[in-house]
């Protein structure tokens, strides 16, 4: 979808290209982040792939098309650009600043009014209470929530977004994050991203790029992976302290095989054998109770299956139990995992799982 071919850029009067040589490919569908220290050429190299920086070598192509053949303008339609500032235009409404590029493209005006109201419906907000107001009127996350609707007012394959969520609180970022989650569930579009924050790259990435100076591609693979295995010293540093806990994170527990359970409803007793499936305790609709035995007067640790490896840890921890019930959505037993099941799940470092 999107291809650099030893791409380079160098700024008039500096020695050193802010990106030298580098080759990327951008799958269609895919968020590729782009990580890396400050001024390692992130985003030069996104402003190159729109055109805002033009390249001094190299080929970009995007759908196999070579874009310093295409008009400037008409690249831009197709790649929708989010920037951390948002640059909302303060003088125009809600409205107005979504609704500009489609305007330019000649789109009638009830066109306009409801790609409009979907676009803020999409990002969360509710078009009769924004659609009039203007940026000042906004929250930084809800100005942020707009840059993102009028990016996608084209509706173009392509995304780039440069530290999307940059300037805003940990706990709305947060939530813009799951939103993001959520619209390119739905929408699909090519993106890249670029980040400094590693929680954010590992959180959004469907594959990262690690740069170093000059954007050289440290690493460049899935966050699973380069958790489990950072390529190099450089890699390992940038990532940081607790690679192996946020690697969990990522692993949902509904993957692995469980270790299957029997339940007991209200008024039988378990099997007296040692041996076999462990049984739980379930109330007469189902739902898991506790374990039987010495155990079994205390909270039981649990999960749901859409959770995380690390979720179940912690409910183990909490618990202070070594092995966690996994539920569905109706508390109903799907089966347990112990510690060791957990520990063995993992992928090897330097494995290929
Ligand atoms: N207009 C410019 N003229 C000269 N040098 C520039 C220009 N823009 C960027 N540079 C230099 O190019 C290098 C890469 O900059 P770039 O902004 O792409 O890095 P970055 O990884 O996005 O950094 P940050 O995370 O701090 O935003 C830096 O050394 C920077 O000083």
């Amino acid at each position: 979808m999107i291809r650099l071919d030893k791409v380079s850029k160098r700024y008039p009067g500096q020695d050193r290209a802010a990106v030298d040589r580098l080759s990327l490919d951008v799958r269609a569908g895919e968020t590729v982040v782009l990580l890396g220290p400050s001024g390692c050429g992130k985003t030069t190299t996104l402003r190159l792939i729109n055109r805002l920086i033009e390249p001094t070598e190299g080929r970009i192509l995007l759908d196999g098309e070579d874009v310093t053949r295409v008009n400037p303008d008409r690249l831009r339609r197709r790649i929708g650009y989010v920037i951390q500032q948002v640059g909302l235009f303060p003088h125009m409404t809600v409205a107005d600043n979504i609704g500009l590029i489609p305007r330019t493209l000649g789109w009638d005006k009830r066109r306009v009014r409801e790609r409009v109201d979907h676009l803020l419906d999409l990002v969360g907000l509710d078009p009769a209470a924004f659609r009039r107001r203007y940026p000042k009127e906004l929250s930084g996350g809800q100005q942020q929530r707009i840059g993102v609707a009028r990016a996608l007012a084209a509706d173009p394959p392509v995304m780039l977004m440069d530290e999307p969520f940059g300037a805003i609180d940990p706990i709305t970022r947060e939530r813009l994050q799951s939103e993001f989650l959520g619209i390119q569930a739905k929408i699909r579009k090519t993106i890249v991203l670029v980040t400094h924050d590693v929680a954010e790259a590992v959180r959004l990435g469907d594959r990262i790029a690690v740069f170093t100076e000059g954007a050289r591609i440290a690493q460049y693979d899935t966050p699973a992976r380069i958790l489990a295995a950072p390529a190099d010293e450089f890699v390992a540093s940038f990532l940081g302290d607790g690679t192996a806990i946020r690697g969990l994170r990522l692993a949902p527990v509904g993957t692995l095989a469980l270790d299957p359970v029997v339940p007991v409803p209200p008024g039988q007793e378990p099997s007296a054998s040692g041996s076999g499936p462990r049984a739980v305790r379930v109330d007469a609709e189902g739902r898991v109770l506790r374990w039987p035995g010495p155990d079994g007067a205390r909270d039981l640790a649990r999960v749901r299956a859409d959770q995380t490896l690390y979720d179940a840890l912690d409910a183990m921890l909490r618990a202070r139990q070594d092995t966690v019930a996994v539920v569905d959505e109706s508390d109903r037993p799907l089966g347990a995992l112990t510690w060791a099941s957990v520990l063995r799940s993992l992928p090897a470092p330097g494995g290929a799982s």
